[in-house]
């Protein structure tokens, strides 16, 4: 989950890393050589008018050129016109907002906000914009006349009636996410009642989102990128790929994503991450905030976290930092412009004398407006010389006024402001100029350019591009930046600016002096380097790399699903299954005949049974399947004999516990299959050291088996889980018992100690042998059906029944014995007659296996009242798997020898009531 500068650090990158560099360097050549084309356009224009006019004979038909996988931006069209991609920006809110005039006529007037100002400097894509405009439109008249209107911007409205923005909006989005997500909390006052009316809050914003994808479903063409913004449209992603699973969504949050903590107190905070989750790419302004989302999914909903993103099942969904930036030549270019220029007259002589403290926020909680303004005081009060020289400039733009906490933000300020400005003001000047209203550009850019300090105190601010605005437009006065740590432009930015906490307002007043007795070359130097990073971090460079990584991730997803293997074809398994003679079943324990820990209305992380228990939907079905003569079920898991009996002890079929080294038919009672001379002189020191790891990872657990032990720590806390496993492998590996003769295999929550030799795919040749002498069996297994979420370790099963697959399973666990490194599929009497098949997930020739004698080589020991398994030689072949008899399946992970797979444990016990239908 790196930031796109960290990307070449993965191994697992190289490939993307290297498309991702390719893309860019065309796309950089493909500007320097038609730099002049673009620019061309925008010279002399102003960008922001240019990019919401629409342009003539640029209609969706020529302007949009299909090119099937190939990355967009930069391409050229074979008669060397730009080919840009179609992009649909999906935000709440429109860049223009509308204004009725009349029943069908309408003005639109630009809105304000970070957002819309990074998006308007985002030219190398054929954008459209779909978002709310601002406004209620109950009728058609006005809906279509507005539609029409917008148009003409490349704008597409989503009409939202009063009821869903005031429940949507003001409530879920802005009373609810909103101070979360900059952890303010909830509303202090009215918190009982937000939290009633959280619910109906919730279908609201679920509601809006639902529309919003309505109106890009009527508006998207295959090839399309649509790329979702911010928290208002956490639900979008997922209504997206509802409509149309091969829709490339990309999803891009502008404030923070806060602490797992934080965001585990919201209600709906799964339903949230998954939503999002359902992006191909998902993106945030700073590495902490990536790092933040990946851990909350991690935490709460138990989902793999990768250096990638995040991992549902095989599925990634890739998530890294894209720090935004401004279109920083149109703040330059504006500085030339006349009506600029008479502004920054107007105010240097209005100002003559003072220095210039500028803020410009829209009037929100974040932005720690009364924390600048009770610091500017400070700095009043303890430096009394600079008070007739010195003014503070606060626009204060007007934002989300229908929600209380806005309005009581307000009426805090105005009392603020004029408390202080009565201690300092005089008849003639007061410090404080307070304006609760927004500017036009060029009186933002003019107010840019006279500023000596600027200053940026917000409380959490995603990125703040007010910032970036400011120093682009300094490059004449250098003035210097006083910027919160806690808005994500101090990540990048933070070495040219006096980074100051906003809380503690002895330090800004501190910083305020500072700032204002700089000397020349700090200032100069400072602002050389954030000037550098404001002109190559812009806009631009954000979306489009944001676009390309969007792009590439689909085409890497796409290379990843051809290597992973198909679902299982249930219907050919179950009409051969029906067409053979002599069937075996071989299916796991954990996590394929489980009920799923984390079914809707169960919690992941709390430990319901430490102990596994059978689905309980399975019943039926395997007392059927059981009852077929032709048919012969054995249980291989890594559970101990006692699980097995308790879960399977009425039915009647095979149970091989701990891996196989145990060996009953239910009728029957256990007998051994462990090699001789096991040795398990390492046992105690390991139950040391997992008891240990157990007592300081709060809810772990460990196993002592006959054969192995395991660590488990899947109800612990996941990252903390991992760290320890870290660690106790580490010790395994190099401590007391680094020398014998044991495999430590590591699984995806637990870490388990094995004598080495003890695996399924060892056990699987004396289990046959068992079951064919148990049978008396005269004819071939002419049909085998292998389940189960086995560990790569125990992979080595399939290879039992097709040889030409790695016989030391999929991943190779670190094996240390007395003479060295060895696997232990050594130990592994030979096979006798390899089946001749032509590859390893081929559906063609046909598996044949002659088995050992179980009484050679590997003698049973007695346990109990057991018995030997007493298996005469069988010369031959016990195997006859013609055609596409052989069907082995991986449960929930991809990354398998197994010819196909299922997703989860209801998808097996879903197929097997299937196959028992099928056969009664
Ligand atoms: O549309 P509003 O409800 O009036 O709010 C205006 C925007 O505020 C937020 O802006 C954020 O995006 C900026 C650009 O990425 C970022 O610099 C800033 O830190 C954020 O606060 C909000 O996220 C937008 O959706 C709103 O449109
Ligand atoms: O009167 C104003 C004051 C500010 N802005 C713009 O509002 C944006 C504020 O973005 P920022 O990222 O600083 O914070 P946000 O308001 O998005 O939280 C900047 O682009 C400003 O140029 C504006 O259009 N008119």
């Amino acid at each position: 989950m790196p930031g796109n500068q960290d990307n070449g650090n993965s191994i697992h990158n190289s490939g993307r890393v290297g498309r991702l560099l390719k893309v860019r360097e065309q796309r950089r050549n493909f500007r320097s050589s038609h730099s002049n084309d673009l620019t061309g356009n925008h010279r002399g224009t102003e960008p922001c008018e240019y990019d919401l006019r629409a342009r003539e004979g640029d209609s969706l038909n020529n302007s949009y050129i299909e090119q099937e996988g190939a990355i967009a931006q930069g391409c050229e069209k074979p008669d060397a016109r730009p080919f840009r991609q179609r992009l649909l920006v999906v935000a709440n809110r429109l860049p223009v907002s509308a204004v009725r005039r009349g029943e069908d006529s309408w003005s639109l007037e630009m809105s304000a906000g970070g957002l819309v100002s990074a998006l308007l400097g985002v030219k190398e894509f054929e954008a459209r914009w779909i978002g709310w405009a601002g406004v209620n439109v109950p009728d058609e008249v006005g809906q279509k006349s507005l539609t029409k209107a917008l148009a003409e911007k490349r704008c597409i409205p989503v009409f939202l009636d009063e009821e869903i923005v005031h429940q949507y909006y003001n409530g879920y989005c802005n009373n609810i996410l909103w101070p979360l997500f900059h952890y303010l909390g909830l509303p202090q006052e009215d918190r009982i009642a937000t939290t009633r009316s959280f619910q109906s809050q919730f279908a609201a914003y679920k509601k809006a989102n639902q529309m919003f994808a309505d109106v890009v479903h009527q508006h998207y063409e295959e090839g399309d990128v649509v790329w979702c913004h911010d928290y208002h449209l956490m639900f979008l992603p997922k209504c997206l790929k509802e409509y149309n699973n091969n829709m490339k969504v990309g999803w891009f949050l502008h404030t923070p994503f806060p602490s797992s903590e934080i965001h585990r107190t919201l209600p709906s905070r799964s339903d949230l991450l998954r939503s999002v989750l359902a992006a191909d790419l998902v993106g945030f302004h700073t590495y902490d905030y990536a790092r933040h989302f990946v851990s909350a999914c991690t935490r709460i909903l138990g989902l793999e976290g990768t250096p990638e993103g995040v991992e549902d099942q095989g599925r990634l969904t890739r998530v890294a930092a894209f720090p935004i930036g401004i279109d920083s030549d149109r703040f330059i270019r504006a500085l030339e412009l006349p009506q600029v220029q008479d502004h920054i007259k107007e105010l240097k002589e209005r100002f003559a004398g003072r220095k210039v403290m500028l803020g410009v926020d829209r009037l929100d909680m974040i932005k720690g407006i009364p924390q600048k303004i009770l610091a500017f005081e400070k700095f009043l009060e303890e430096n009394s010389h600079w008070r007739d020289k010195v003014v503070l400039l606060q626009i204060a733009v007007p934002t989300r006024t229908d929600v209380p906490e806005y309005q009581k933000l307000t009426s805090q300020v105005h009392e603020i402001v004029g408390r202080i400005n009565g201690r300092f003001g005089t008849l003639t000047a007061v410090p404080i100029h307070h304006l609760d209203r927004s500017l036009d550009f060029y009186a933002l850019c003019a107010l840019y350019a006279v500023t000596d300090v600027a200053l940026v105190t917000s409380l959490r601010d995603g990125m703040n591009l007010v910032s970036y605005e400011f120093v682009a437009c300094q490059d004449s006065k250098k003035g210097v930046l006083i910027l919160s740590e806690f808005a994500g432009a101090a990540q990048s930015m933070g070495a040219g600016a006096i980074l100051v906490n906003p809380w503690n307002i002895t330090e800004v007043a501190d910083s305020i002096r500072q700032a204002l007795t700089m000397l020349p070359e700090e200032r100069e130097k400072r602002h050389r380097h954030n000037f550098l990073h404001v002109t190559t971090h812009t806009a631009q460079e954000w979306a489009e790399t944001f676009v390309s990584e969007l792009n590439d991730t689909v085409i890497e997803a796409q290379l990843r699903i051809r290597q992973v293997p198909p679902s299982l074809p249930e219907d050919n398994a179950i009409r051969c299954y029906l067409q053979s003679t002599n069937r075996l079943l071989i299916l796991g324990f954990n996590a394929t005949l489980t009920e799923p820990v984390d079914t809707p209305g169960r919690r992941a992380d709390q430990i319901k049974e430490m102990e596994l228990k059978l689905h309980p939907e399975l019943k039926e079905a395997l007392t059927a399947l059981c009852s077929d003569r032709k048919t012969t079920i054995v249980v291989l898991s890594g559970s101990d004999r006692k699980a097995l009996d308790k879960n399977f002890g009425e039915y009647d079929m095979w149970l091989a516990a701990e891996h196989g080294m145990f060996l009953r038919l239910t009728k029957g009672d256990w007998m051994t299959t462990m090699p001789e001379h096991l040795n398990m002189e390492w046992v105690d020191s390991v139950k040391h050291v997992f008891e240990y790891f157990t007592e300081r990872t709060p809810r772990s657990h460990f196993e002592l088996r006959e054969t192995s032990l395991v660590w488990n720590y899947k109800y612990a806390d996941i990252e903390f889980g991992r760290l320890q496993a870290k660690d106790m492998l580490q010790h395994l590996w190099t401590g007391p018992i680094s020398n014998a003769s044991v495999d430590v295999v590591q699984g995806s929550r637990s870490v388990e100690v094995r004598s080495v030799g003890v695996t399924k795919g060892a056990a699987i040749d004396r289990i046959l042998g068992e079951i064919v002498h148990s049978k008396s069996m005269t004819t071939p297994i002419d049909y085998v059906l292998c389940i189960g979420h086995f560990l790569g370790k125990d992979e080595d099963v399939y290879a039992f029944f097709e040889p030409e697959l790695p016989s030391d399973g999929l991943v190779a666990a670190r094996t240390k014995q007395n003479d060295g490194l060895k696997l232990p599929n050594e130990r592994r009497p030979p096979m006798k007659l390899p089946a001749s098949r032509s590859g390893p997930k081929s559906s063609q020739g046909k598996a044949q296996r002659a088995l050992i004698n179980p009484d050679k080589g590997t003698p049973n020991h007695c346990c109990g009242n057991s018995r030997r398994p007493s298996a005469e030689k069988i010369s031959w072949n016990v195997l006859d798997l013609k055609g596409d008899n052989y069907f082995s399946c991986a449960v929930g992970r991809t990354c398998t020898n197994a010819r196909y797979l299922l997703g989860s444990s209801d998808d097996v016990v879903s197929f097997l009531k299937r196959l028992a239908n099928a056969s009664t």
